[in-house]
């Protein structure tokens, strides 16, 4: 049976001014999968990623042809709710990005700006959303103490329960866990294994070991184009384009 897609993208330009970033990516996310965007430095995975909820409109001089859709509406229609798009497609980036409020206040934010007061839909959504992102036995004493003064790994475990808090249908995820030390890369991907089957979650990522290990699918970019996309498998052992093996196998990027 056919999975059901989540996020469809056709023919997707990107231009910063006259540069072109993204040349016609044409790239699909099936429900509950994590989707690994690899590539060298400079091949636009980071610009494909934000095209996704709209992060890149942000940014002055940038023009966006082509077509996708979130459960098939158009995300760039001029009907579309920037701010509901954000929170169905919630975004984790390199740096952790912690408010400078309390742990409980940074997982309520998007709650409470959606109007939800009552104390105890709020409590309930803290444990299960820190439970979730893995980082509820280490802060579940301290829970009214500033998230900053956490270290940077619990931070970005927070943020993730931030994330989760909105119960979003996709997550897009950053170089999530390349600015963090590797016992608290690893606890990340731990935990992105948990999440695996009950979110879709896309991660850009340099790291090959964590996209064979934690992805279903992998994604291969390459000067703005995306060369090759399969199960992650496939990927590794067994790439259809020379491009895709010469990268694998680190003959450049
Ligand atoms: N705001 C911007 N203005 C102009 N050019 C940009 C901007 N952001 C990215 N670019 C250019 O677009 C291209 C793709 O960049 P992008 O950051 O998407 O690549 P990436 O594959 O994510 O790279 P990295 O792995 O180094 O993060 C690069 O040539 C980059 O210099």
């Amino acid at each position: 049976m056919a999975k059901e897609k989540v996020i469809t993208s056709n023919d997707v330009h990107l231009y910063y001014g006259d540069f072109e970033a993204l040349k016609g990516i044409d790239l699909d996310f099936n429900k509950n999968e994590i989707t690994a965007l690899i590539g060298p430095s400079g091949c636009g995975k980071s610009t494909y990623l934000r095209t996704l909820n709209r992060m890149n409109d942000l940014i002055p001089g940038v023009k966006i042809t082509g077509d996708i859709r979130l459960r098939g509406q158009d995300i760039y229609a001029s009907s579309q709710d920037v701010v509901q798009l954000r929170k169905q497609v919630g975004m984790v980036f390199q740096q952790p990005n912690p408010f400078p409020f309390s742990i409980y206040d940074n997982v309520v934010y998007g709650l409470r700006l959606a109007g939800v007061k009552d104390r105890a839909v709020l409590d309930e959504a803290v444990e299960t959303s820190l439970k979730q992102a893995a980082i509820w036995d280490e802060v579940k004493d301290k829970l009214h103490e500033s998230a900053l003064s956490l270290s940077g790994g619990q931070q970005q475990r927070v943020v993730i329960g931030r994330v989760l808090a909105v119960q979003p249908e996709v997550i897009l995820m950053d170089e999530p866990t390349s600015a963090l030390d590797p016992i608290s890369s690893t606890q990340i991907e731990n935990m992105l294994l948990e999440l695996r089957g009950q979110y879709t979650i896309i991660l850009v990522t340099h790291n090959m070991h964590q996209a064979s290990r934690i992805s279903d699918k992998t994604a291969f970019f390459l000067q703005g184009r995306l060369i090759e996309f399969a199960e992650t498998k496939t990927i590794f052992l067994d790439p259809k384009e020379q491009e895709t093996s010469d990268y694998i196998s680190g003959r450049f990027g």
